[in-house]
């Protein structure tokens, strides 16, 4: 089976290749919101339950369990341990197929439920044994130690690392030790387990999973992490040099990938990245809110906009929300932005996105059809953006499939329904007030060649991207971007 990350987190309509995301701040510590962008191919998901003839990692080399016995049903005869936690086997497994497998830790923690007998056959697989099956507390302990395991990958490698006699006893560990390891550091360190069962815990996983020696590497070095922890004595990477070692150390203590980027040239908020999405991914940076996946061109389109704390805000097309919520980032939590769009199911990832990026507070959504709602509504609005429905001509780098999927007709009717939101958008501007009217097209039938009394561009975006009659636009040959256009209009008093 393969996937791919559209699967997985909305901000994919927007752009499979490149990304972009906001830090959230008040997680990370850092000062402000960042967006990044990138080029990128995500890996095939691999699933080795389709591919039985060639086991993931192979047992043959693995001792045969101590402790046997046969399941009832006699179907199965697989070899039985009993004394290995069943939710410890499963997470080191499930650990080894993420690394080495390519397998989303997600993915697999969704499959996990209710198919414990797959389970069992990987952890047979790749250690040579199966333990009870699997029970629900089991498998969210699964989930848990796995994830954080994930997550915490870069600290509790720093300190097994500190803890190991030299760098080439780390460098070199088998990868199934250094698997059990980061779950013993994870259950002591974060999930704050009673460390004298975890020791005994992990170390059966090593002794019958490995060899009698492996549990023992195991049981010195949790216990010197015990130890040094009582003490409140655990290594701490030093923050000192430069700006990039700096960096690294707090990535480190955070356990932060160091991902490559570099700063977007046109937006502060924004960086662009060409690999280590799979990091972002896996550390659940996109999952957990903490970023978002944005082409700088629809960043560009909201800085026509401007939108400034205090500020009463509508988006009229507001679903799935990229612009809607790096609108609300910039809001500082003062003001609020009402999101408009018909279509319900985007509008709910509108919702959740904003509650995951905590700014939900400054976010009212609206299901509505914007030409009734600016019929009966009464309210006026500081600034109004309409992006509108568009043929998503500057978008076809992303978005192949609609090379073949528009037609003249469709023009026609595409445009009349841009006029009608148009006038709809309209109505709602204060006297005094903005609206910003924007597509993702490069069309000039969609966007210049509308009648538009505007406020020229050239003071919210770069003057690379502001045309001669004052308007926003974006070239993907030239700016390396997507297309997009944005007028600025300003409602007379
Ligand atoms: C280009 S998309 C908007 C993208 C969005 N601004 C963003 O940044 O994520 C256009 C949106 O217009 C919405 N739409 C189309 N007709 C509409 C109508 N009559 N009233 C409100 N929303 C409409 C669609 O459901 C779609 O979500």
């Amino acid at each position: 089976m393969a996937a791919t990350i559209t699967n997985f987190h909305p901000f994919s309509l927007f752009s499979e290749t490149d990304l972009c995301f906001p830090f959230n701040p008040t997680k990370l510590n850092f000062t402000r919101t960042s967006f990044i962008t990138s080029p990128l191919s995500y890996p095939a998901i691999i699933n080795h339950a389709h591919n039985q003839n060639n086991p993931p990692f192979s047992s043959s080399s693995k001792p045969k369990i101590k402790k046997t016995g046969v399941l009832d049903s006699p179907m199965k005869t697989q070899k039985l341990n009993l004394e290995v936690s069943p939710h410890r086997a499963v997470a080191a497994v499930r650990l080894m197929r993420i690394e080495f497998g390519g397998a989303f830790a997600d993915l697999l923690n969704e499959r996990g439920k209710g198919s414990g007998n797959n389970e069992m056959e990987y952890v047979e697989r790749t250690l040579g044994f199966r333990t009870r099956d699997l029970e629900e507390r089991d498998l969210r302990l699964v989930t848990d130690i796995v994830g954080g395991a994930i997550r915490w990958r870069k600290y509790l490698d720093y300190l097994i690392l500190s803890l190991c006699h030299d760098e080439g006893s780390f460098r070199s560990m088998e990868p199934l030790l250094l698997q059990i390891l980061r779950i013993g550091f994870y259950e002591i360190l974060k999930r704050e387990m009673p460390p004298y069962a975890v020791v005994d815990e992990n170390v059966n996983l090593a002794k019958f999973a490995l060899r009698p020696g492996a549990g023992n590497m195991v049981n010195g070095i949790l216990r010197k992490l015990v130890s040094l922890k009582d003490k409140d004595s655990l290594p701490v990477p030093k923050l000192d040099g430069n700006d990039r070692a700096q960096a690294r150390a707090l990535a480190t203590t955070h356990s932060h990938p160091v991902v490559p980027h570099e700063p977007s040239l046109h937006l502060d908020d924004f960086v662009r990245i060409r690999r280590g999405m799979q990091s972002v991914i896996q550390n659940g940076f996109l999952k957990e809110g903490l970023c978002s996946v944005q082409d700088e061109s629809a960043g560009l389109a909201v800085s026509v906009l401007d939108p400034q704390p205090d500020d009463c805000i509508i988006d009229c097309c507001a679903a799935p929300g990229g612009k809607t919520l790096f609108m609300a980032s910039r809001l500082n939590g003062r003001g609020m932005i009402s999101a408009v769009d018909i279509n319900k199911g985007r509008l709910r990832i509108l919702e959740e996105t904003a509650k995951l990026q905590s700014v939900d507070s400054v976010i009212n959504c609206i299901h509505a059809d914007l030409r009734s709602f600016a019929d009966s509504n009464k309210l006026k609005f500081d600034k109004v953006l309409l992006d509108a429905p568009c043929s998503g001509l500057g978008v076809l780098s992303k978005r192949p499939d609609l090379r073949w999927n528009r037609k003249l007709e469709d023009m026609e009717e595409l445009k009349s329904l841009q006029d009608e939101l148009l006038d709809a958008a309209c109505k709602l501007v204060k006297p005094g007030g903005v609206l910003v009217y924007s597509t993702c097209s490069i069309d000039p039938e969609e966007n210049e060649d509308r009648e538009f009394q505007i406020d020229p561009v050239h003071r919210y975006v770069p003057s690379d991207f502001s045309t001669e009659q004052g308007f926003f636009r974006s070239c993907p040959v030239k700016h390396s971007m997507d297309g997009a256009f944005a007028a600025r209009l300003i409602q007379s008093q």
